[in-house]
């Protein structure tokens, strides 16, 4: 809805109100031509409408109801198969052409169709608080109610073209700075508003309709745009939406405004019948879902409180414990960081005090907020005593489960009673490691991801006895450090890992058959995945999964003579990157691994003859026939396997929903946004053509019990292949058809 009421003896107020964040929802028909629900952009029609029929108004004011003048339009909107009536677009127009000014008053957000509805006013006045964006790159889309013609006009084609494709939200005194608003206040700005519109009153408006205006030369412009393209294109990795953004702001500097108009809704058409649009939306709302968590005994973030982290600590300033010392520190929370000697205290130390330089050199008021170097804020020990009053300890020494218990038993005798200690183990059983102390309730995984200050996702497992109020804390502490929470149960891998290991052992075994490393990652990344997996192999280090292998007795001395090179306990086995470990080949940390690398530490992949030649002699040595591999059994081998672990862990209640699952893929594993996380891709895959190329696989690879299909997959099939949304309803369901 939007409220129309007199703000000043001659000036109108138009309200936009349609709560949580004053979406702009349009006419939605609820039966055909029959009844209708009055929405947001008909009653901002209506409301610009009766301003000016009324002679006694002389300007209008648009704002938001509570502090928010509007997140743009609806998005579930653009799903529904009977959206009809009033477009945005003409509605900027009618604001544009109003005879009387017209101010818009941002507070706290004017995105989308929010700051399109503001461009198509005469001023624009924002609170200093305000955010704005055009964000709609980051859901499929461009901004189709004429963002894309307004924006360069005003403030010139590289600012457009940087807020347009990239979607990223501007504080006000960056829009002040690029000329996107008018003036920005720390007062009330809808009296702000009101006041400018009555001094603008009989003033001329043609120079203010952004419409009029030309867009800003630039000497090389068409040279600018094609380098834009290409530099948007390879940024994107297959999702359409950015190339189009570039496209139409193309429009905007070669044709006149109506025809950019025609042509910024024909590719918006193009994006939201792309299939790509529907899967990012699908991710911004499984983004959201995945706070409201659940477990199985019933436990909730409706009846859990959590409780506040006054200060932190983090044991272990390795690889993992240096980025969450810095997201502890830019999140605010005070952070006591702990190693096991002064040597290693020095090490972590100076590492750490360089990501938080780097940090504040990216922020506005840089190192003044963070403040790092107040002992308060941050302090370095090695004595466990200063942990006495923290209320909450992340772990993330060595994956060792010997030492990760020695570390709680202390951390449970020193700690005060109610604090949380929590793990960031990438596999160890979490009751295992809570065993040892006196309070597993407050026990709980924090899995990060690495570089944990950059990477979003954060996995936090509970365990069996783990409290709601714990995972309510932890959930609570990553929103503070602004990462995706996502509640899973504890099992080996958790979830991510655990859909990672059949997607990479399969990218092994297309190596044995007749695959290059090059080949299965190209495939991978050409599908949108960021990193394929071998080159994040070489990236992460082979030696941490082999030294989990040895640990696992699947490699090493612990392994039992006599074993089979390519089997252990029954079932197919590649010792493929054993055997490249074992000649020291670790990766990018030694130069060399499954791609050659400048030097030790380089980051540049390069194919590596070596490796064609040792793979040629292993299929000969074991006497593997070699054949041409296609990208699409590449595709389907790697990611079908990872989607069918999916299903197994959705069938053991490990996740609450699939949305867990995809949620968990983006944010830490580079899956591609606008293929919206493997189940969901997989409902686009088809879930009856998924299982038929599983059982295809699995009877050419009986001996790979990953190919086979889940149990789950194959009930949801037989009952008809339900939508996603639908899936766990049908967990327990009995099937006739099965
Ligand atoms: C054929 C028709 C042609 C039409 C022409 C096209 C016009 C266009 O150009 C297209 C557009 O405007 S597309 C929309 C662009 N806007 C966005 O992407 C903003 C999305 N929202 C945000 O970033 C954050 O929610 C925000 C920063 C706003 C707030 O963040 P918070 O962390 O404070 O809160 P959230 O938990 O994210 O959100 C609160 C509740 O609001 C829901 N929501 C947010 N934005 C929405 C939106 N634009 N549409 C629908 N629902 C929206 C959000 O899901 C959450 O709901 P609950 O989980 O149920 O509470
Ligand atoms: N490296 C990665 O990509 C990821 C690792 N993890 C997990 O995070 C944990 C840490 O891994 P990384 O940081 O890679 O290891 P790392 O080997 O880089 O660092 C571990 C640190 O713990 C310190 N440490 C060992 N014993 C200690 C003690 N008794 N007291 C205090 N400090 C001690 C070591 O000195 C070392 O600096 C492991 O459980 C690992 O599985 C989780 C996610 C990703």
């Amino acid at each position: 809805m939007a409220q129309y009421a007199r703000g000043a003896a001659a000036v109108a107020v138009i309200r936009l109100r349609n709560p949580p964040v004053n979406a702009l929802s349009w006419l939605l028909v609820t039966e055909p031509l029959i009844s209708f629900s009055l929405t947001v952009l008909q009653a901002l029609e209506d409301g610009l409408k009766r301003a000016d029929a009324d002679p006694s108004v002389k300007a209008v004011t648009i704002c938001g109801e509570n502090g928010k003048f509007s997140a743009g339009a609806d998005i579930r909107g653009f799903s529904s198969p009977r959206k009809q009536g009033l477009g945005l677009g003409p509605i900027v127009s009618l604001i544009e052409r109003s005879e009387k000014p017209v101010v818009a008053a941002i507070e706290g957000i004017a995105l989308g169709g929010g700051l399109e509805v503001a461009l198509g006013c005469h001023y624009r006045i924002a609170h200093v608080q305000a955010r704005m964006g055009l964000p709609e790159v980051t859901i499929g889309l461009l901004p189709g109610a004429q963002g894309t013609q307004r924006l360069p006009r005003l403030v010139g084609v590289p600012a457009a073209l940087d807020l347009i494709t990239t979607g990223r939200h501007i504080p006000a005194t960056e829009a002040l700075k690029l000329g996107l608003v008018d003036e920005v206040v720390e007062e009330n700005t809808v009296e702000a508003a009101i006041r400018l519109a009555n001094k603008l009153i009989g003033q001329p408006l043609g120079p203010r309709r952004l419409s009029l205006k030309p867009v800003p030369k630039l000497p090389n412009m068409e040279a600018f745009l094609s380098e834009a393209l290409a530099k948007v294109k390879k940024r994107a990795q297959g999702c359409l939406a950015p190339e189009l953004c570039v496209q139409a702001i193309k429009a905007a500097t070669e044709q006149p405004f109506a025809d950019g108009v025609r042509k910024e809704q024909e590719l918006f058409n193009i994006l939201l019948t792309s299939g790509q649009a529907k899967a990012m939306q699908y991710a911004f709302f499984a983004e959201r879902a995945v706070e409201k968590w659940t477990t199985p005994s019933g436990a909730s973030w409706k009846s859990a409180s959590p409780q506040p982290i006054r200060k932190a600590a983090v044991i272990g300033l390795g690889t993992m414990g240096r980025g969450i010392v810095t997201s502890l520190v830019k999140a605010k929370i005070p952070v006591v960081a702990l190693e096991q000697n002064l040597e290693y205290l020095n090490m972590g130390r100076n590492a750490v005090m360089l990501l938080l330089e780097r940090e504040a050199m990216k922020m506005e008021q840089g190192a003044q907020a963070l403040d790092f170097h107040n002992p308060a804020r941050l302090q370095f020990a090695v004595d466990f005593d200063v942990l006495r009053d923290v209320d909450l300890v992340i772990e993330a020494v060595f994956e060792n489960m010997a030492l990760k218990k020695e570390i709680f038993s202390n951390l449970s005798r020193i700690c005060k009673p109610e604090a949380f200690l929590c793990t960031n183990t990438s596999a160890l059983n979490i009751d295992e490691i809570a065993s040892v102390t006196g309070r597993p309730q407050q026990v709980i995984g924090m899995h990060f991801f690495s570089p944990a200050h950059v990477m979003r996702l954060l996995e936090i497992i509970y365990g069996r006895q783990t409290s709601p109020t714990t995972i309510a804390t932890a959930m609570q502490l990553a929103k503070v450090m602004k990462k995706v929470g996502v509640v899973v149960g504890n099992c080996f891998g958790f979830v991510g890992n655990r859909m990672m290991f059949p997607y990479s052992q399969q990218a092994v075994f297309l190596l044995e058959e007749g695959s290059r490393p090059e080949d299965v990652d190209q495939a991978l990344e050409d599908f949108g995945l960021k990193i394929g997996p071998f080159r994040m192999s070489d990236l992460a280090g082979l030696d941490v999964g082999w030294r989990s292998r040895k640990d696992q007795g699947l490699t090493g001395p612990s392994l039992a003579p006599g074993t089979p090179a390519r089997q252990r306990r029954g079932y197919r086995y590649s010792p493929l990157p054993d055997l490249l470990c074992e000649k020291g080949r670790f990766g990018q940390k030694t130069g060399k691994g499954w791609y050659e690398y400048e030097k030790a530490g380089g980051r540049t992949a390069k194919p590596d003859p070596w490796v064609h030649s040792f793979l040629c002699e292993y299929r000969n040595a074991h006497q593997i026939k070699t054949r041409f591999i296609d990208q699409e059994e590449i595709l389907e081998r790697c990611l079908y396997s990872l989607i069918n672990e999916g299903f197994d862990i959705l069938a053991e209640g490990i996740a609450s929903g699939p949305e867990h699952l995809d949620v968990v893929y983006i944010n830490g594993y580079g899956w591609p946004k606008h293929r919206g996380g493997p189940m969901f891709y997989a409902s686009t895959v088809g879930l009856p053509n998924i299982l038929a190329k599983l059982q295809k696989y699995s009877e050419i690879h009986p001996d790979i019990p990953q190919l086979r299909p889940s149990a789950f997959l194959k009930k949801l099939v037989a009952m008809g292949s339900p939508l996603l949304n639908d899936w766990m309803s049908h967990l327990h369901k009995q099937s006739n058809k099965l």
